[in-house]
């Protein structure tokens, strides 16, 4: 499935740029007057293949999974968490449920690899292992367990899709993937480890020169070798950035625009991307996060994000804040009266 669907990601499609820069110098406004928001409409037609591009109802789809270097003291909540705020999600009380409700999107929670059993019904179980290994001292998982988690996101972007969801939104929850991410990030930048490491859920300056400390030496004890992503995710995991990379790809393959949220969702993008480079074609992305380590993702996906909220929250709440930019985007192109319509005259001539 994972092979199927990296060849049918085909590049975006550039040649509607024409036809709608010309629908947008008609419209009623000064050439260009809505800056950034131009671009995105034709960005949007281009992963389409639609001049008139939609991105409504969008999805959006938590992913959900607990990781084993969480023992190594890295965050500032207990690993019970993850699998609380999933009964969370579940009862529509998280963060990511309000803004989700508040665009209209498909909410779809994923367990691709909890610890604990998950409460609530209206969760997808989808479960690779409960859990990844403590990466601090041996692989996260195996190469096998890291397709199959690839491939629990493909499937779920494929139902959006089915669904009618017309743009995807990935987001994840995980006690300790900020650890996971920065040291996936170190993997594939190069870049010290301490330039990268961040407060994540909220740990102080002594825990994360700790932090850095497990990072740099199960980096050393793994050898991770950037030029193999799918290795990279079984040596330092999670299940959850697996999946949310698989997401991506299973909605490139089917055209639809992702919007991709903060700094754990920008690292599974730079890894999906290192598996299919047309991929940065159909990725949006909502939110620069506080985390250190985003700014240098984004730089390396040559990105700059919609948004800059100060938010370090997860769960695809970034991106979800984002869609009405794009929804915005959308409503220009196809709604506004342009010159003639409107009887509003054109630019004078340049005496
Ligand atoms: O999206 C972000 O940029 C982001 C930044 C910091 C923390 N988080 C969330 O916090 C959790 C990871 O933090 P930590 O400290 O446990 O590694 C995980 O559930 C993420 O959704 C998310
Ligand atoms: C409460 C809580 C909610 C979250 N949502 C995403 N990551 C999170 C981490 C914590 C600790």
């Amino acid at each position: 499935m994972l092979a199927d669907t990296l060849a049918a990601i085909v590049p975006v499609d550039d040649s509607l740029a024409t036809a709608v820069q010309a629908r947008l110098d008609n419209l009623t406004k000064p050439p260009g007057s809505l800056g950034r928001l131009e671009a995105l409409t034709k960005s949007l037609a281009g992963m389409s293949g639609n001049a008139s591009p939609r991105v409504s109802p969008p999805g959006v789809i938590v992913f959900a999974a607990d990781h084993g270097v969480a023992e190594e003291g890295v965050s500032a909540f207990p690993q019970e968490v993850t699998a609380q705020m999933v009964a969370n999600f579940a009862a529509g009380g998280a963060a990511i449920n309000v803004f989700a409700r508040q665009i209209g999107a498909r909410l779809e929670v994923v367990d691709v690899g909890v610890k604990g059993i998950v409460e609530g019904d209206g969760v997808v179980v989808d479960k690779v292992r409960p859990g990844t290994a403590n990466f601090a001292r041996e692989d996260a998982m195996s190469l096998a367990e890291a397709e199959r988690a690839i491939e629990v996101g493909i499937r779920a972007a494929a139902r959006s899709h089915a669904a009618g969801c017309c743009c995807l939104i990935v987001g994840e929850m995980g006690i300790a993937n900020t650890t996971a991410s920065s040291a996936l990030l170190a993997a594939l930048s190069g870049r010290p480890v301490t330039r990268l490491v961040g407060q994540g859920t909220g740990i102080d300056i002594s825990r994360l020169a700790h932090k850095a400390g497990v990072i740099e030496g199960a980096l050393a004890a793994r050898q991770p070798d950037s030029a193999r992503p799918l290795e990279m995710l079984a040596k330092l995991g999670g299940l959850e950035i697996a999946a949310m990379a698989g997401a991506y790809l299973g909605a490139a393959a089917r055209r639809m625009p992702i919007l991709v949220d903060g700094f754990i969702a920008t690292v599974a993008a730079l890894v999906a991307c290192r598996l299919a480079p047309a991929l940065r074609g159909y990725l949006i992305f909502g939110h620069r996060s506080c985390e250190p380590g985003h700014d240098v993702a984004l730089e390396l996906l040559d990105a700059e994000p919609l948004l800059d909220m100060q938010l370090r929250l997860g769960e695809g709440t970034g991106a979800a804040l984002a869609f009405p930019l794009l929804e915005a985007a959308c409503r220009m192109l196809s709604e506004m009266a342009t010159f003639d319509s409107a009887g509003v005259a054109g630019a004078a001539p340049e005496s």
